[in-house]
């Protein structure tokens, strides 16, 4: 089961400069919520700072319904945005999803540290390779271990950083299917940051776009409007609905890609929970 959070007035400074201001957002437990928005606009830094490694100028998180009963467990599951591998690396794949057991450097693993190791294994669909050296292992292959990684722990949240970068767009499709699963069966929350609007749109229950200084949280319908993104990149922002898609303007918004896949029928102008 999953942990919701409230974050309330969070402020963050680094490098001389204000990253998030003023930052508020519950979100609740259970919830699937896409991050999005422009290089450089604090993703990471608030995915850092629901894990207590960057340091807070102002403001709460609070974790309201955590359960921290069951041994072993955690309340957050990382998954960082780039890792390197080099593809001599000695190591199975098997073994490194068990790098995220807590103790794993002790010289034994217990039955249910191994039942863990499955279970992530299982459910990130990454039985199939856990004998293989994790260097010879294709990107999309890499990445469910990354998240089997984090949820050996059996989390509450899951933070996943661009788990889809790099990949092509049907070993994108497939991890964010997987994302999807782990969500709606195990019910954990799930923050996952993305530049791909497309797969944000299919998969989460709210999107939570920032730009630099400005950020929206809402459904797919309330956030990606002309005047919400407008308001966000202080510029204008077109979103035009070809079919059952929204495509969005890029002549102001960097690195939004050009087509957005949104629902039927978007509603119009309902902003009551957009936070801005
Ligand atoms: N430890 C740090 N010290 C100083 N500045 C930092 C630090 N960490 C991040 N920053 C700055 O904070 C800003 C936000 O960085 P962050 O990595 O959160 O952006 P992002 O939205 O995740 O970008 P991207 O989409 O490129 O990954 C950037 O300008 C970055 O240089």
């Amino acid at each position: 089961m999953g942990s919701g959070i409230v974050i309330e007035g969070l402020n963050i400074h680094l490098g001389g400069k204000w990253i998030l201001r003023d930052f508020s957002l519950t979100i609740k437990s259970g919830e699937f919520v896409g991050i999005i928005g422009p290089n450089g606009a604090g993703k990471t830094t608030l995915l850092k700072a629901l894990l207590g490694l960057v340091p807070v100028a102002g403001g709460t998180i609070t974790f309201p319904g955590t359960d921290r009963k069951a041994a072993g467990s955690s309340l957050v599951g990382y998954a960082p945005q780039s890792r390197q591998i080099d593809e001599t690396t000695p190591l199975r794949a098997w073994d490194f999803v068990s790098f995220g057991l807590p103790h794993r450097f002790r010289p034994w693993l217990t039955g249910q540290d191994r039942r863990n190791v499955e279970e992530a294994m299982r459910v990130t669909d990454s039985e199939r390779f856990a004998d293989k050296a994790i260097g010879k292992l294709s990107g999309g292959e890499r990445q469910r271990l990354f998240i089997a990684q984090a949820l050996v722990r059996n989390p509450q949240i899951l933070l996943l950083d661009e788990p889809t970068s790099n990949l092509d767009p049907g070993a994108q499709e497939n991890l964010a299917a997987v994302v999807h699963s782990i969500n709606q069966k195990l019910g954990i929350t799930v923050l996952l940051v993305s530049h791909d609007v497309n797969l944000i749109a299919k998969y989460a229950h709210r999107i939570l776009y920032i730009t630099k200084g400005q950020y929206a949280l809402g459904t797919v319908q309330q956030v990606l409007q002309a005047n919400v993104l407008t308001r966000l990149y202080g510029a204008p922002v077109e979103v035009l609905k070809v079919g059952s898609k929204i495509i969005v303007s890029t002549a102001v918004a960097d690195n939004l890609k050009t087509s957005i896949c949104c629902h039927d029928n978007p509603e119009q102008g309902v902003l009551a929970d957009v936070s801005l």
